[in-house]
């Protein structure tokens, strides 16, 4: 699979293009279909992105919002993705967007990624955007190198929904869309920054194990090839 490199100068110049590039697949879905849908990732990378994004002037009232991958924390924790988003990109123009959060306060993970999947299941298919982002251990998504669930949620002929993870290198226990249902996105990026990320996206392109960097599945499998957004 071949993958479309993007490099900026800098985060600011990156989050400003991509933010361009993301409004106007959005746009095209609206103008198309009548509404849009768009998976974000969390983590430290898409801050500047949505803030940029936010200020794009679409319908966003027919755009659905919701994550690729959550942290088992309530919406109040630092550690939440639902929290990075609300603060950061559900503000400005895109305050009316609808967001679907992956977190639900029920007896267990299992049940809120039950429930999750109940939620999303919605959305048309495929998602319009899907942004991932990519850990230094070569986790995308909640894909986690070893991850318990893993194998069945790197199974593209396994079933579109969320799927919980648990992985030593994880933390707290997670909540990932599966890659059936983020592969065939309309516009798959990868967004990373820094250097130490870039080395490592070129280990995982010199490799094949993908229990040892899940970011090979994407790179190597997605159904649409890749769009890799890179800053140092
Ligand atoms: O755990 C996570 O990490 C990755 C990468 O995060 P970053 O802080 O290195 O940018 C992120 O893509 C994923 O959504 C998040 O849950």
């Amino acid at each position: 699979m071949t993958d479309r490199m993007h490099e900026f100068s800098d985060a600011a110049s990156l989050a400003s293009a991509l933010a361009d590039e993301v409004a106007a697949r959005l746009a095209a879905a609206l103008r198309d279909r009548g509404t849009a849908s768009i998976a974000v990732s969390g983590g430290s990378t898409p801050k500047k992105f949505f803030e940029a994004l936010s200020t794009r002037d679409i319908d966003w009232s027919k755009v659905t919002v919701t994550l690729v991958d959550e942290r088992f924390v309530p919406a109040d924790s630092d550690r939440s993705n639902h929290r990075l988003v609300q603060t950061h990109l559900l503000k400005d123009k895109a305050a009316n967007a609808r967001f679907l959060p992956l977190f639900y306060d029920v007896a267990s993970i299992q049940d809120a990624a039950d429930k999750a999947t109940e939620e999303t299941a919605g959305i048309d298919n495929p998602f319009d955007v899907v942004i991932l982002g990519m850990g230094n251990d070569g986790h995308t998504a909640s894909f986690f190198p070893h991850g318990n669930n893993l194998a069945q949620a790197i199974d593209l002929s396994g079933p579109r929904g969320v799927l919980t993870m648990r992985a030593d290198g994880a933390g707290e226990e997670r909540l990932t869309f599966s890659f059936a249902s983020l592969s065939d996105a309309r516009f798959l990026a990868l967004h990373i920054e820094g250097q130490g990320k870039k080395d490592v996206l070129d280990q995982a392109k010199a490799g094949s194990d993908e229990n040892e960097m899940p970011i090979r599945a994407v790179l190597n499998r997605a159904a649409t090839p890749v769009d890799i957004y890179w800053a140092p």
